[in-house]
């Protein structure tokens, strides 16, 4: 059984200056068997950590399921007679001792992490795909999407966040590590650091994608200022950075790299035909487009400079994902797993075989335009989906379905209109987790930004009504795309995630109606 010595638990704290006051430790109880943080799931000798919106009765509640030691801010009058750890940052506090309690298993994991606005579960799943072949299918991914823990079908089940609570993180890793994972690729939303869900955590390579705005508003950051210090946190924390120099902010970033790490383990990749407006040093890999079409792309990967020719990789890749912004994804991938030890054949296989759910998924139907299922959620993302699209060749129309998510990123309202004015000719304005707002109003707002002079809307915010007419009105030279719900099997209503079958499953049935 698992434990962890109440006097250990003081030392660690003590050692981070978190503890704010000792708790009486007694000769009846030394250790605790167990952690939690939600009370429903607190167990019988454990330690309950008081944390978000807390509410009296959740302590009370521990306490009856056993909980036999409390960790808070402040001494909590139902939690008399307990062990008390208050605590100066209760979140810092959950994430180090839930380290200790798990073992601390990240020590026996080889860790890439991802961070950036726009790719961290695309070029996840392709270092996750790489590393599969390359470790003997001893790697686990941590996505938004999915968790893979271990080999078996029950260890592999859907993301509640990108990146978990610490408490669930360190207990997913020991579950890796005791079912033999050797690796481990992950996801580190900026949230992850803004709730110091990865606090103390070190990883082996840390890579930084991309920075644009999002993600500001009352339920996430207070100003892009904040996002951008949260993502640069994962460089301060990797011993070996790799990073996009493509990216906007480049001189802080690498700045943020440098801080920590010495330039020799700075890894700086780009586009053949990038070149930075800032002083860094010189991009150690560069990578070239041959070919990229509807259903997928051949790009080369040149190590420029010494130390990137010694992880080498150069080659000639084919990718099963079409879209130029996935080559950059799949560079940092080939540059991860090589850091990590697989072979540039490794990379080519999989990465032509690459698939991620809900990320650029096309479907080819016989009059009517092609149609793409993609994750594409802001501006920058569908800006880049758009742009390559448009530049393929023999499309007339290019019809969007897209929709806001409410109570979030209120900026990408705006966001979506300059896109659509950009790039499309019809937009069909429909409902994307509108949770608690109205989403006729969140459409009202972006089409309100829509020139309509460029831009032909419809709204209709019953989503699948919403993909019908879209692909009816298609002929087979026009490009369909249904933005913004990826492989999403629901609707967030009203603070509930209301089942629906998803965008492609839904496009799949109306071809087939219209196929009879
Ligand atoms: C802002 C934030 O980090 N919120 C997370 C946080 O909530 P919280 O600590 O405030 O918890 P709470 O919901 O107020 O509840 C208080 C505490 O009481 C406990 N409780 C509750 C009920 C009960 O009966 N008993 C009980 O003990 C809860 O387990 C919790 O520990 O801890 C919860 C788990 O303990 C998370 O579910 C929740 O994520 C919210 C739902 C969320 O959606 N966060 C988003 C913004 C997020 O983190 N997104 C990023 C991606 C964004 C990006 O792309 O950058 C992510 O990493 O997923
Ligand atoms: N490098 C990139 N640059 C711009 N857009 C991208 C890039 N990679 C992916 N996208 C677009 O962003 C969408 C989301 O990609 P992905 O899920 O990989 O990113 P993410 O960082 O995990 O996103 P999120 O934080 O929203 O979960 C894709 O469906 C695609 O449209």
């Amino acid at each position: 059984m698992m434990q962890l010595q109440l006097g250990e638990i003081s030392a660690l704290l003590t050692e981070h200056h978190l503890l704010k006051k000792q708790p009486v430790i007694t000769a009846a109880l030394q250790a605790i068997v167990g952690v939690a943080y939600d009370s429903r799931k607190s167990t019988a000798g454990s330690l309950f950590f008081c944390k978000g919106n807390y509410k009296p009765a959740y302590l009370t509640a521990a306490r009856e399921n056993g909980a036999v030691a409390y960790m808070a801010e402040r001494e909590l009058a139902e939690g008399d007679g307990m062990a008390a750890f208050i605590v100066t940052n209760i979140q810092k506090a959950m994430s180090l001792i839930s380290a200790a309690f798990y073992g601390f298993p990240q020590n026996q994991l080889f860790i890439i992490a991802y961070t950036g606005t726009k790719g961290k579960t695309t070029s996840s799943y392709f270092t996750h795909d790489i590393l599969k072949t390359a470790t003997a299918n001893k790697t686990a991914l941590f996505s938004t999407i999915d968790r893979i823990v271990g080999p078996k079908p029950e260890q592999e089940f859907k993301s509640h966040l990108t990146t978990p609570e610490s408490l669930d993180l360190f207990h997913d890793m020991r579950e890796a590590v005791d079912s033999g994972m050797t690796h481990l690729v992950m996801e580190v939303s900026s949230q992850a650091y803004l709730k110091n869900r990865v606090y103390g955590l070190h990883f082996d390579v840390g890579v930084f994608l991309n920075i644009t705005p999002d993600h500001v508003g009352a339920n996430e950051h207070p100003n892009f200022e904040n996002y951008l210090h949260c993502k640069l946190q994962l460089l301060a924390n990797a011993n070996v950075c790799v990073i996009n120099a493509e990216t906007d902010r480049l001189l802080q970033v690498y700045q943020a790299a440098e801080a920590t790490t010495d330039p020799e383990n700075i890894y700086l990749f780009a586009h053949q035909d990038f070149q930075p407006q800032v002083a860094v040093p010189t991009i150690d890999f560069r990578y070239k487009s041959d070919q990229a079409n509807l259903t997928h792309s051949q790009f080369e990967v040149y190590p420029v400079t010494a130390k990137a020719q010694q992880i080498d990789h150069a080659g000639t890749y084919k990718l099963s994902l079409p879209g130029t912004f996935n080559e950059s994804n799949a560079v940092a991938a080939i540059i991860t797993s090589g850091l990590a030890g697989a072979s540039t054949a490794a990379a080519q296989t999989q990465l032509a075989q690459a698939y991620v759910p809900g990320r650029m998924e096309s479907l080819k139907t016989e009059n009517h335009g092609m149609i793409y299922a993609d994750y594409a959620h802001n501006y920058a993302s569908l800006k880049a989906l758009l742009k390559f699209l448009e530049s393929q060749q023999a499309t007339d129309k290019v019809i969007v379905v897209v929709g806001s998510t409410g109570n979030k990123g209120v900026s990408r309202r705006e966001g979506f209109a300059k896109a659509l004015n950009e790039y499309a000719d019809v937009a069909i304005l429909t409902a994307d987790d509108p949770g608690f707002e109205d989403p006729k109003a969140i459409a009202d707002q972006i089409n309100a930004k829509i020139d309509h002079n460029k831009v032909a809307v419809t709204i209709e915010i019953d989503r699948p009504k919403a993909i019908a007419l879209a692909i009816q009105q298609s002929t087979n030279r026009d490009i369909v795309v249904l933005a913004g719900k990826g492989d999403d099997a629901y609707q967030k209503i009203n603070g509930v995630d209301t089942p629906y079958p998803t965008d492609m499953v839904v496009a799949k049935e109306i071809v087939r109606g219209l196929q009879k």
